[in-house]
């Protein structure tokens, strides 16, 4: 172009393109998915119309005769002698995503495909990586565009329009969405579609081409309806050795003694839990004040005063819409207040973006669990480990990802033991009863090694067998000093676990003593506990 040399053309198509992908990424993510969608195809068909508008990028024709080109000695004078460029750049890519893949850094973005929001309460900074993968793709995309330039032996906005982008769709979603070789075949594949009919069919090479692009469209809403997940499925890869046994697994289980570093405990045998200081006496380690939020017209939080105290567990207990998860999502940031502060260790978190407030020590599992189902147990819990060198695409060619990764999984299956699952540390998530997943979920915020967990209904909805086996975990996690506030419907786990009660109703906590005090009011026994 403009008389450059290929490589320096090439380098300048990756880094005009990769700066692209960063601007229409900051611009796209902060739209809901169904507009990023139509926001990143808008923008290609501007960008082909821009290119086709000034003379100075090409004009319509695009920049033709691009041909005697020289790569590294070799002449690319013709289509098959791109063939050795192409098959390299493919090895390289190839090689690269598949690293990505298989590091925590992939960990991440698996995470972030799966479910953000649970990924972001696991401290990730979820806005950061997609930024990150619009970049990385926008650059290899960049990259591509000029291979294909080449062997074309011009570069014109037609070349790069709707049929390209389709086919592109059709060789990621029929391949596997999740499945690196499999997107390469079927590339493969349906690329061999149009000389197929012509070669071997004889069909004109003008409708050869119109009807490969009927196929994609067919093949497409075919994958899209029998078989989503692709032709080829995900593969899971093993991350750690599974411990012996791999039978049902039985429900009443002593919790295990957990290393995490440095503060290696052993959780106390199960029996009747008991807090290690009287609730009074404990230091607060949490205390909101004031905080209130409204949703249109509904007042979901008002003027909320809280305090978790150090090593003891408080219940939120309440009718269903009083209020509970709200106070949740407001004291981890998930959602921003109107009013009101959150300190947590005398440090303000109101404002601070959820993935800090994990990292800070406070975090919290959901309602509705939220593992992330394509991703094995041990998965989910290695991606909660915090400070993982590999997450962090700069660091991930040094040397010692792999072995610090190795330490990680074994970090991740002392939790996924102490919850009693270690035996199923390869199970894809999605194939956990209810009850385990609740279990992994805890296993998870424990491996984010915060001081502070908020637990949204741990046992709810639990097979009662589980219920057990999650009461002693959660008195195990208090025996270790954690600070524990849960919100449960379940009466007897709240009696068996709470040193201390607040009652929520209408957006605000309208009592707080012991559970025995709340229990005996008159007020609230007609209120709540009278239909328990
Ligand atoms: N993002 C939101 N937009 C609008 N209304 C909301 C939002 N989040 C919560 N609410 C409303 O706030 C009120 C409190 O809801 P919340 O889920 O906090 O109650 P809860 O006590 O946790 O209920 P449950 O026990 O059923 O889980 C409800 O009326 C709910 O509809």
């Amino acid at each position: 172009m403009h008389g450059w040399p290929y490589l320096a053309s090439l380098g300048v198509a990756v880094l005009v393109a990769t700066a692209f992908g960063v601007v229409i990424g900051l611009i796209a993510l902060g739209l809901p998915e169904e507009f990023l969608i139509l926001m990143t195809l808008a923008f290609s068909l501007a960008i082909i119309g821009i290119f086709a508008t000034f003379d100075a990028l090409g004009g319509v024709m695009g920049l033709t005769g691009v041909t005697g080109l020289r790569l590294f000695g070799l002449a690319l004078d013709t289509p098959r002698d791109w063939l050795v460029p192409s098959a390299a750049v493919l090895v390289l890519v190839y090689a690269l995503c598949r690293r990505l893949g298989e590091s925590p850094y992939g960990r991440v973005l698996k995470g972030v495909r799966e479910d953000a929001v649970a990924t972001r309460a696991l401290g990730k900074n979820t806005f950061g990586y997609k930024i990150g993968v619009f970049a990385l793709t926008s650059g290899t995309a960049g990259l591509v565009g000029g291979l294909y330039s080449g062997w074309l032996g011009q570069a014109t906005p037609s070349a790069f329009g709707f049929p390209l982008a389709m086919a592109v769709f059709a060789m990621v979603i029929v391949g596997g969405s999740a499945n690196l070789l499999g997107s390469v075949v079927a590339g493969v594949g349906l690329t061999m579609i149009e000389p197929a009919l012509r070669e071997g069919l004889g069909v004109q090479s003008s409708q050869a081409a119109l009807l490969q692009l009927v196929l994609y469209g067919a093949l497409l809403v075919v994958v899209m309806i029998a078989r989503p997940q692709g032709l080829f499925a995900e593969r899971f890869h093993r991350l750690a050795p599974s411990p012996a046994g791999d039978g049902p697994h039985t429900a009443a289980r002593e919790p295990r003694a957990v290393g995490d570093g440095p503060r290696a405990v052993v959780a106390p045998r199960p029996g009747p839990p008991a807090p290690p200081v009287s609730y009074e006496d404990a230091e607060v380690v949490l205390r909101a004040r004031g905080l209130s939020k409204r949703f249109g017209g509904i007042t979901a939080a008002r003027n909320i005063d809280l305090e978790l105290r150090r090593g003891t567990i408080t219940a939120l207990v309440g009718p269903n819409g009083a209020g509970k998860t709200t106070a949740f999502n407001l004291l981890t940031g998930t959602v921003v207040p109107d009013t009101g502060s959150v300190l947590l260790n005398g440090v303000e978190l109101v404002g601070t973006r959820p993935d800090l407030v994990v990292r800070a020590g406070l975090v919290r599992t959901f309602q509705d669990v939220r593992l992330l189902g394509r991703l094995t147990c041990l998965e989910n819990v290695m991606l909660a480990v915090p400070d993982q060198d590999g997450e962090r695409i700069g660091r991930l060619l040094r040397p010692g990802v792999a072995r610090a990764d190795r330490e990680v999984a074994a970090r991740a299956l002392e939790w996924l033991d102490f919850v009693g699952l270690a035996d199923r540390a390869e199970t894809p998530a999605d194939a956990l009863s209810y009850g385990q997943s609740k279990l992994v979920s805890l296993a998870r915020a424990l491996a984010t090694r915060a001081d502070v967990l908020l637990l949204d209904e741990p046992a709810s909805g639990v097979d009662a067998a589980w219920v057990d086996t999650m009461l002693q975990m959660v008195a195990a996690v208090r025996a270790e000093g954690r600070t524990i506030c849960l919100v449960e419907h379940n009466l007897d786990v709240v009696r068996e676990l709470a040193d201390h009660a607040c009652f929520m109703e209408l957006g605000e906590i309208t009592a707080s003593g012991t559970v025995a005090e709340l229990t005996g009011s008159a007020r609230l026994a007609d209120a709540y506990f009278g239909a328990q």
